[in-house]
């Protein structure tokens, strides 16, 4: 038989990644001991937290890792938990020195690109733009991660299909959900039950988005997508105060009244010294067999925000989209299966799909980001 070494099978299991954390087990202080006698090998394995649910995957992975490392040999992997200090440990190597409660995508360096959803009404489709607008950048092959900063309506995890898994929680570090490609941690997973009614007010709701911005492990991302609740209540301030660089998306109706509030989201997130990136409307139409369009909802809205946003802040904020009112994307909320996937080529899902591409063709990094200074005087 083969001899095999410690050291090549600590290099075979350098290619196992934790599932949730996706850095390699041997980085993260998983691998306790690697044991070879005769013909069976033993990887002693620590788990975060006792009763991972990713336990099979970790062992499978590990198995097939060692096994292609010493075919001779038979693979056993004993599961151990970590002590607190073991936890402590990992989560200082993942915070890379970064302090705490400091807000990663803020930092000076930052590459990833913030963008925030808002509206001025409920109801307008405003977590369901957030959803598509994220897989579909997924699509284009970037890393995307989503909070689900909406107090009143968390309807992100359900949205996605995973209403009702909880985040798994090293030391003080929550790990994000990974679903469909994208890292997700929604408001409502902080709750200590999903049906809880909260009354939250504006010291605990800036505290619960500092910690889905800077207590979750978001590694690297391309983009975050963060899903507001509608009108220019105390999430949007707290959002200017820790992200003063995150762009701005306006979703609105088409009806008046429902632009005529949106605008006043796009004001805010101005006077917040945000950058508003453009507008979305839903809801526009209603595509009719014949190829008519009936306006259920009327028209003109979302252009009537653009232009006076562009009015007001002197720089062109440009309508991204005209989104029909359609069947199949809201069944697809419903059931957690969102249109960009469940139908790339329906009209909603490639008018999605195109307001991605116009975001993600833009750079990612710091060029023509917002620096968070205002003239003085201007709020
Ligand atoms: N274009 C559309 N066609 C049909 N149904 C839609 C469309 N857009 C959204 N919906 C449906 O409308 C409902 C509200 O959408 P959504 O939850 O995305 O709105 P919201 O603005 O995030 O609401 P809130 O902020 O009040 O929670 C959902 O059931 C969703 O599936």
């Amino acid at each position: 038989m083969a001899v095999v070494t410690e050291e090549q099978i600590r290099a075979a299991l350098g290619t196992v990644n934790d599932p949730e954390i996706k850095r390699p087990i041997t980085e993260l202080g998983m691998v306790d001991a690697i044991t070879i006698e005769d013909a069976q090998i033993t990887v002693r394995l620590l788990l975060t937290v006792s009763g991972c649910p990713l336990k099979d995957t970790l062992t499978r992975d590990i198995t097939a890792a060692v096994g292609a490392a010493a075919p001779a040999h038979a693979v056993v992997v004993d599961m151990g938990v970590m002590t607190d200090e073991q936890r402590k440990d990992m989560q200082a190597m993942l915070r890379g020195g970064r302090a705490d409660r400091e807000v990663p995508f803020a930092q000076p360096g930052s590459l990833t690109k913030v963008y925030a959803i808002a509206s001025g009404k409920g109801g307008v489709g405003k977590s369901t733009v957030t959803v598509n607008l994220a897989l579909a950048m997924v699509r284009r092959g970037l890393k995307v991660g989503i909070v689900d900063a909406d107090i009143y309506g968390h309807s992100i995890p359900d949205m996605l299909g995973v209403g009702d898994i909880r985040p798994t929680q090293v030391e003080d570090m929550i790990m994000p959900v990974p679903i469909k490609g994208l890292k997700v941690i929604s408001i409502g997973m902080l709750k200590p039950r999903k049906d809880q009614v909260v009354a939250w007010r504006g010291p605990m709701l800036d505290r619960a988005l500092v910690q889905m911005l800077s207590d979750v492990y978001w590694g690297d991302l391309d983009a975050l997508l963060l899903d507001l609740p509608p009108g220019t209540g105390d999430m949007a301030i707290s959002l200017g105060q820790h992200l003063p660089n995150a762009e701005v998306l306006v979703v609105t109706t088409p009806q008046p009244a429902a632009a005529d509030i949106a605008e006043r989201a796009g004001t805010m997130a101005s006077m917040m010294h945000q950058r508003v990136v453009g507008v979305i409307e839903n809801m526009s139409y209603l595509q009719i067999p014949g190829g008519e369009r009936m306006e259920i909802f009327g028209s003109g809205g979302a252009a009537k925000v653009a232009e006076t946003l562009s009015g007001r802040f002197g720089y062109d904020v440009p309508m991204l989209g005209q989104i029909p009112l359609d069947q199949t994307l809201r069944e697809g909320g419903d059931a957690g299966d969102p249109i960009v996937l469940a139908d790339p080529d329906s009209e909603s899902a490639k008018i999605l799909q195109g307001v991605a591409d116009q975001l993600s063709g833009r750079s990612r990094g710091l060029a023509g980001m917002q620096l968070g200074l205002a003239p003085a005087g201007r709020l």
